[in-house]
């Protein structure tokens, strides 16, 4: 009898590296962490103007499933393109700075730990191209 081939034909691609999404309690533990970021956005009275005529359930819906998306969760993002999404709003870096400084709030406040913290602001920090300035 033949050995099995090392990569059987039927095996699915590279499975992906979903070792954050699971660290972070995968769905129900992002979902807390965007809950959270959503309180301190509405709390803090600089970035809310900016989502005055926003849909906010569809924004919880959309973040989810980007957050999920990013860290290698079985989600996929269906939003439009940070460009595309911050268009027109003009925002400034300060403006991003400050946004980043209400996720990290909302992070200790989930209890992420900073490690974790700190790879989910490697995935989200290099956006700031495509959000500041559109
Ligand atoms: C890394 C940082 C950020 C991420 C990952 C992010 C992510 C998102 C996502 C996923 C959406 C929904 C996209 C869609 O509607 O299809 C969105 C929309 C929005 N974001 Fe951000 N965002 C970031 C930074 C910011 C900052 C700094 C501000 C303002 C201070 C901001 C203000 C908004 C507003 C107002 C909307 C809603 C636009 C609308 O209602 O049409 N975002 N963002």
């Amino acid at each position: 009898k033949k050995p099995a081939p090392a990569t059987a034909p039927s095996a699915p691609a590279a499975a992906r590296d979903d070792t954050l999404y699971r660290a972070l309690g995968a769905q129900a533990g992002i979902e807390k962490v965007v809950d959270a970021a959503l309180v301190e956005i509405h709390n803090d009275p600089h970035i809310n103007l900016f989502f005055a005529n926003t849909d906010m359930p569809d924004l919880r819906r959309l973040l989810v499933e980007q957050f999920c998306a990013a860290t290698g969760g079985p989600c996929e993002y269906t939003g439009r393109s940070m460009e595309e999404a911050h268009g027109g709003l003009n925002l400034t870096d300060d403006d991003f700075d400050r946004f980043v400084a209400d996720l990290v709030r909302a992070f200790d406040e989930a209890a992420v730990p900073k490690d974790l913290q700190q790879q989910l602001l490697a995935l989200f920090g290099p956006m700031r191209k495509q959000i500041v300035g559109q």
